[in-house]
């Protein structure tokens, strides 16, 4: 089966509430932050708090811890306790401002089994997209649009012209080797318009979700990236139609008045796979 990631949710690590409360959301993952989202006073105490958080029941829904960058003073510690308390209770291991195969390399020796994720949040990052996307340990990647407009040095634009480049760079990159790749957050999490534009760029682009910062900006993102029910209606009678056609002996259908080929019918399967995933986690 596989698994929706409409909707994923930041956690600060450091937010019990926040943390009690997302076992109740409706996000399809959730990413448990030692990050930007913990103050630095509180970022042992979060490390140390997280293992026991994880154990508890989250449904289906993805639990994704993000440690600390590896050139910070906390991201070897996090990464080691990650491997030694978390790993059996967590999903995946999301890794920050990685720039380069190497830095994946450093996390996957402290780390050994679980699968990593990675932020691309660095101009860097974005050349060298091919080459962390190819990871033998990468599972997903996240796009991490504040980092990368401060480092790019550009405004945060509602068309988001800037980063146009390295997004497209990112998605290539995931999807040549067949990863999940997420949208950064929108910020402004009381503003439903711009979230719903943006998360509609970023489902066009190609993205299989939006990460998120607030449980206000759920329903939006799960509505964006799930498939409608005319897409669902048109997927099952693409696959009708040529199923008929090829035991006719024709290799290709048309429905609607456009041409159906094998390839739509790939797409046609994915569509109502995915929306199979959405009812059961729906079904909850
Ligand atoms: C953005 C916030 C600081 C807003 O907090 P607050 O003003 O307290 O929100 P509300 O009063 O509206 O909260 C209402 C209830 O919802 C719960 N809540 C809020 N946020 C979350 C959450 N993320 N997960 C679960 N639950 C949440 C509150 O506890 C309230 O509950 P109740 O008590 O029952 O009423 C805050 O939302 C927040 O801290 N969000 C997460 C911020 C974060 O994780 N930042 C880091 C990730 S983004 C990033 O790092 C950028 C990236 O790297 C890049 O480069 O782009
Ligand atoms: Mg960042």
């Amino acid at each position: 089966m596989i698994r929706p990631f409409r909707s994923v949710l930041y956690i600060p690590a450091a937010n019990a509430r926040a943390i009690e409360k997302a076992r109740t959301l409706a996000a399809d993952a959730i990413i448990f932050d030692l990050e930007d989202a913990v103050a630095p006073d509180a970022k042992a105490d979060a490390r140390a708090a997280l293992p026991q958080a994880l154990a508890q029941d989250y449904g289906r829904r993805a639990k994704i811890v993000r440690i600390n960058g590896m050139d910070s003073v906390w991201g070897e510690d996090d990464a080691r306790a990650f491997a030694s308390g978390m790993a059996a209770h967590a999903d995946a291991l999301l890794i920050p401002k990685v720039s380069t195969g190497a830095d994946l390399d450093r996390v996957a020796a402290l780390v050994p089994d679980a699968p990593l994720w990675a932020m691309l949040e660095t101009p860097l990052a974005m050349l060298n997209a091919a080459e962390i996307a190819a990871h033998p340990r990468l599972e997903g990647m996240v796009m991490g649009t504040n980092d990368l407009a401060k480092e790019i040095g550009s405004r945060l634009r509602p068309d988001r012209l800037a980063m146009l480049t390295g997004i497209g760079l990112c998605i290539l990159a995931a999807r040549a080797h067949g990863r999940l790749i997420l949208d950064g957050v929108y910020n402004a999490f009381k503003d439903d318009e711009g979230l719903r534009a943006e998360s509609e760029q970023s489902r066009d682009l190609g993205f299989d979700g939006k990460t998120l910062i607030h449980p206000a900006q759920l329903a939006t993102a799960n509505e964006v990236f799930a498939p409608t029910a005319d897409e669902i209606d048109l997927s099952r009678r693409q696959i009708e139609a040529f199923e008929i056609a090829q035991a006719e002996g024709r290799g290709v259908a048309v429905v609607d008045g456009r041409l159906v080929e094998n390839l739509h019918v790939d797409t046609a399967r994915a569509t109502l796979a995915k929306a199979e995933a959405i009812a059961a986690m729906a079904a909850e």
